[in-house]
Order: C-alpha cells, then sequence, then structure tokens
C-alpha cells in the first residue's frame, strides 16, 4: 500500500477530480458514508448516547457533515459543532453543510468560547474528530486548541477523520496539541504521519476508507513508498514449490564474531536459517571455532587462521574469503565481527570487491564511517541495516537529527552510500538509491533486547539468497522480523522474549503472511 505526503495526496485528489471527472461531492459523500459505516462497525454500542461532530472551516469538516448525514438516518441522536462561521464554508462542505440544516440535524456555533462544547462532549458518547485533515498548515491555537484539549481529556472513544486534528501528515507530529484518537479513518491511502513515531501514538487504529479513487491513479501518480503491513507482505512473500531442493533457496556465508561477540555470529546464522535459506556457513576466526562448532548444528563453519589479538579475521583473509564466496548466493558482514583497524580494512575490501549481494551490519558499518567511498565501488547490491547510532557515526551527523527526520536521512543516507539503508528503530524504514522507500508498521519496544539486530541481517541475507531483489528482502525482512517479535508479545508479554526467541519464531511470521496470501488477503 502506497504512503504519501499532503500534498501527494492532494494532487492525487486533484487528478480524480479533473483527469477522471469524479466529482469532489462524490468523494466526500464516499469518504464521510465510508466513516460512518467504520463506527457502526466498532463504535456501536457508543452510539445510543450520541455521536458529537466536531468540524473545522475545511473539507474535513465537510466529511464531517456527511457523517452527520449518515448516523443521523440511521436513528442515532447526533449533534454537529462547527469551530467556524457557517459562512466561511465553501464548495463541497458548504453543499453538506446545507443539507443537514434543511435536515434540521442539531446544529452550533463555536466562536471564542467552548463551555457548551466541553459539555456537550461529557454527555456524548462517542466524538467524531473533523476539525483539519490534511490541509493543517499552522501550529494549532486559540478555540481549536481548546477543542482538542477538551477532546483529549474527555475519555470518550473518539474517531479521527482522516487525520487525528493538529498532527502533521508530513512531520508526524503535532503542530502545538493533536487529537489522541482511538481509531482514524484515513481517506484512500495512509499518511506518512500517521505510521512513523510520535505520530502513530495519535492514531490508534488506522483504517483506510476506499473514497473511489480509481487504482489507476494511485499506480501512475502515487510515489513509491510503501507502508510494510501484511497485506504489504502476503503480496511479496513467495511460496515454495514442491520440486524445489536447498540449492533453490540459496547458500549464505556468514563473516561475523570475534572473542566475546560469539553470540552475534549464532545469533546471525540462525536469522538465516529461519528465513528459509538453503544452506548457512559461518567464516570465522580458527581459534574461535569449536565454539561455533558445538552451538551451530544447522550450519557449518569455514575456520581462518589469519586473527587479531581480539580473536577477530584481518585483511590477510581476503583472498580465501573471496574464494569461499564465490559460489554463495549472500553475504552478511559485520554481527561481532570486531572493530580492530585490520578488521576494518578487510571490511573495506570485502564491501568494495565480493560480487554477491551483501548485508551490511554492526562493525562493518562502523568500519565504514568516514570511508563510504569504498560502498560506491561495490561490484554488487549492498543494504546496510544501521541503528542510529551507527547511522550517526556513518554519516557524521547527530543521532538527534536522525531522530527526527527519519525518512529524510535514511533517503539522504541511501542517495550517499549508494546502498538501501535499513534505519532501525521503532518504525524502522527502508529507502533505496533508486528513490523508493517504505516504512515498517510491524513489531513492538520488546525488539529493544540484545541480538535482534543479528537475527534480522540473518533473515535480510537469507531472503537474498532466495533470490528476492534487494529492496524487497530489505522490506520483507523487516516485516517479518518485526511480526514475529508481535506474534512473541502476544504469545509470551509485551517485553523479556530474546533474539533467538524472535530467530525461532520467524516460520510462525512467515505461516501468518502465507495463511493471509492463500486466503487472497492482500
Ligand atoms: N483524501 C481525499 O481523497 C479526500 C479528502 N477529503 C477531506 O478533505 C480534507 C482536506 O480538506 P482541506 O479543505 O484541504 O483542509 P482541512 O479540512 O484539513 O482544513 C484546513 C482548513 O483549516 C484551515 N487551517 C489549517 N490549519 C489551521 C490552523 N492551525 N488553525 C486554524 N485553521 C487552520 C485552513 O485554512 C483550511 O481552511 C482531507 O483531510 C479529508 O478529510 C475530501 O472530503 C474527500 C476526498
Ligand atoms: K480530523
Amino acid at each position: 500500500m502506497n504512503l504519501v505526503y499532503a500534498r501527494e495526496m492532494q494532487a492525487l485528489d486533484r487528478y480524480t477530480i479533473e483527469e477522471f471527472g469524479v466529482p469532489g461531492l462524490v468523494l466526500m459523500e464516499n469518504a464521510g458514508r465510508g466513516t460512518a459505516e467504520l463506527i457502526l462497525e466498532y463504535f456501536r454500542p457508543s452510539l445510543s448516547q450520541g455521536a458529537l461532530i466536531i468540524c473545522g472551516p475545511g473539507n474535513n469538516g465537510g466529511d464531517g457533515f456527511v457523517i452527520a448525514r449518515h448516523l443521523a438516518q440511521k436513528g442515532f441522536p447526533v449533534k454537529v459543532f462547527c469551530l467556524a462561521p457557517f459562512e466561511k464554508f465553501k464548495g463541497d462542505a458548504l453543499v453538506n453543510l446545507q443539507i443537514i440544516k434543511k435536515m434540521e440535524i442539531p446544529l452550533f456555533l463555536v466562536n471564542n468560547d467552548i463551555s457548551v462544547l466541553k459539555q456537550e462532549i461529557k454527555a456524548s458518547g462517542l466524538i467524531v474528530d473533523a476539525i483539519f485533515g490534511t490541509g493543517l498548515e499552522r501550529e494549532v491555537k486559540g478555540h481549536f486548541a481548546a477543542a482538542i484539549e477538551a477532546i483529549n481529556q474527555s475519555e470518550k472513544p473518539v474517531v479521527a477523520v482522516d487525520i487525528p486534528s493538529g498532527l502533521s501528515a508530513d512531520l508526524g507530529r503535532p503542530l502545538g496539541i493533536a487529537v489522541k484518537a482511538s481509531l482514524t479513518a484515513t481517506m484512500a491511502l495512509p499518511k506518512v504521519g500517521q505510521v512513523i513515531y510520535p505520530g502513530r501514538h495519535y492514531v490508534g487504529e488506522l483504517k483506510i476508507v476506499d473514497i473511489s479513487m480509481p487504482k489507476r491513479v494511485i499506480a501512475e501518480l502515487a510515489p513509491p513508498r510503501f507502508l510494510l503491513n501484511e497485506s504489504w507482505a502476503a503480496n511479496h512473500l513467495k511460496p515454495r514449490g514442491p520440486d524445489s531442493h536447498k540449492g533453490t533457496y540459496g547458500h549464505v556465508a556468514v563473516l561475523a564474531g570475534s572473542s566475546g561477540k560469539t553470540g552475534a555470529a549464532i545469533l546471525t546464522c540462525l536469522g538465516a536459517l529461519r528465513g528459509g535459506a538453503g544452506l548457512v556457513t559461518l567464516i570465522c576466526p580458527k581459534s574461535l571455532n569449536h565454539i561455533f562448532e558445538t552451538t551451530l548444528t544447522e550450519a557449518m563453519t569455514f575456520p581462518l587462521e589469519e586473527e587479531t589479538d581480539i580473536q577477530s579475521l584481518s585483511y590477510q583473509a581476503f583472498d580465501k574469503i573471496i574464494s569461499f564466496c564465490r559460489d554463495k548466493k549472500a553475504v552478511a558482514i559485520g554481527p561481532g565481527f570486531g572493530i580492530h583497524r585490520e578488521t576494518f580494512e578487510l571490511v573495506h575490501r570485502l564491501v568494495a570487491h565480493l560480487d554477491i549481494p551483501a548485508v551490511i551490519d554492526a562493525d562493518a558499518i562502523t568500519a565504514l564511517a568516514g570511508e563510504v567511498f569504498h560502498l560506491r565501488r561495490a561490484q554488487a547490491p549492498r543494504i546496510l541495516t544501521p541503528h542510529p547510532g551507527e547511522l550517526a557515526r556513518l554519516l557524521d551527523i547527530s543521532k538527534e537529527k536522525i531522530q527526527e527526520n527519519r525518512l529524510e536521512i535514511a533517503r539522504l543516507a541511501a542517495k550517499e552510500t549508494e546502498s538501501i539503508v535499513v534505519l532501525k528503530g521503532a518504525a524502522t524504514v527502508v529507502a533505496s538509491p533508486d528513490g523508493r522507500e517504505a516504512v515498517n508498521y510491524s513489531g513492538n519496544p520488546g525488539l529493544a533486547t540484545g541480538g535482534t539486530g543479528d537475527v534480522l541481517t540473518g533473515l535480510i541475507t537469507a531472503l537474498l539468497a532466495q533470490g528476492y531483489e534487494p529492496f524487497i528482502a530489505a522490506s520483507l525482512g523487516v516485516y517479518l522480523h518485526g511480526l514475529s517479535a508481535d506474534i512473541l508479545a502476544k504469545r509470551k508479554g509485551p517485553f523479556g522474549f530474546v533474539a533467538k526467541e524472535v530467530a525461532e519464531t520467524l516460520p510462525n511470521a512467515i505461516k501468518e503472511i502465507m495463511v493471509r496470501k492463500n486466503l487472497g488477503q492482500f
């Protein structure tokens, strides 16, 4: 499903109206009716106490008038409060205002004094927030802000029309203050600001309302930005043919592990195995080989002599690694690999010369700080999987700056490194140098435990080895990894599950998506 900014949504609206001739009034009718249907589906018990619809001066308010009409038609008590003078309304919103006036639906005007509105909020069963949508253009102040505050203090179920009022559809944060919704009924496509943090906290459950925007409009005009949710995953996860074998699913090489960090290598191998790789071999320092041979059953090892004083591989192993990887499908480099100068030298050479797709993580990203040009010499696709701190070091910018503009910075990093960048964290983002990007919708804070990143690295490498093109491999890996954690959170608890369990639950995540796929739910 495409993910849009406000201006992109407005362009899609305009194209639908001007090129396809779908009148704006029809779009508004579909928006309002679809939202009313969601209200009936999810909040019917609350409606008996009355729905309070609070409308702003634009078309978001217009949607509110349509919702009021449909709920009134069904016999529910409805009251409409306008936060702007009636004469301010124009176009489709005015048409719908006039209709509800003729229907004598109780209509009230709020200027600066919101005392009546506050009482009505308290007396109502459900609040419909139709104050601002994608037309929000500045900080919310005055009686608009007071109304939003009253809504948030009411502890009533709140349905946000299109987007919680006050939340920026682009920035994903409140402009002053924003409605905290129980459910957001968004028109046609999800907005970026609804699926990144802190915006996601204000949205509640996100539901898409089909306003009959022709699919061709979206296919032709929507940007290559996607929400990684279950339907996206079901659309991209490939089933296995009965006549397949280990070779079909590729041999993954893992370059990871050093003294004290053997677990990172083991978890990467586990992630690759549970991610469906046909075979996995860990290229490791000879002195640690016995540890891996004891712990890894399904994965093989390829021990190498040359080591540093922290028992990590050094550039002297370069030739042997290159020849070993010649017939491999994909390689993971970095987890627990060691931060020794000679190991960094090895990373620089491998990143530039390995001619198979590679996932570069952890210490290998650290090795590339200030040395990004090695990535631009790469002879095969590269996927970087930094957490914010690693990306901060790689790009030499502050972690705060990254966290405030995650999608934009990931986009910049992808261009800068000519690699796919997976910027991990709450709502992981994936950006490709070719302009494609995605925001992940799965996962939870239980993932904040050591080693989960190593599992993700192995998983993405396994998907590369199975033939997924790099952007899809990265995005599918991110989604399945988060879904595995969501399954664990439901099954075990919000946190306390460990990285190894995230790997072990990947088959359950894959099964969940396959079931959806077989049911055609994508
Ligand atoms: N997406 C679709 O296909 C459809 C969306 N619809 C709805 O239309 C709104 C967008 O409507 P628009 O008139 O552009 O803007 P808003 O209603 O969001 O309100 C903007 C309105 O308010 C003024 N304003 C903006 N910021 C502030 C502020 N901080 N304080 C005071 N006033 C502010 C601004 O000047 C405008 O007048 C979309 O979200 C959907 O809900 C269509 O109904 C159906 C098709
Ligand atoms: K709204």
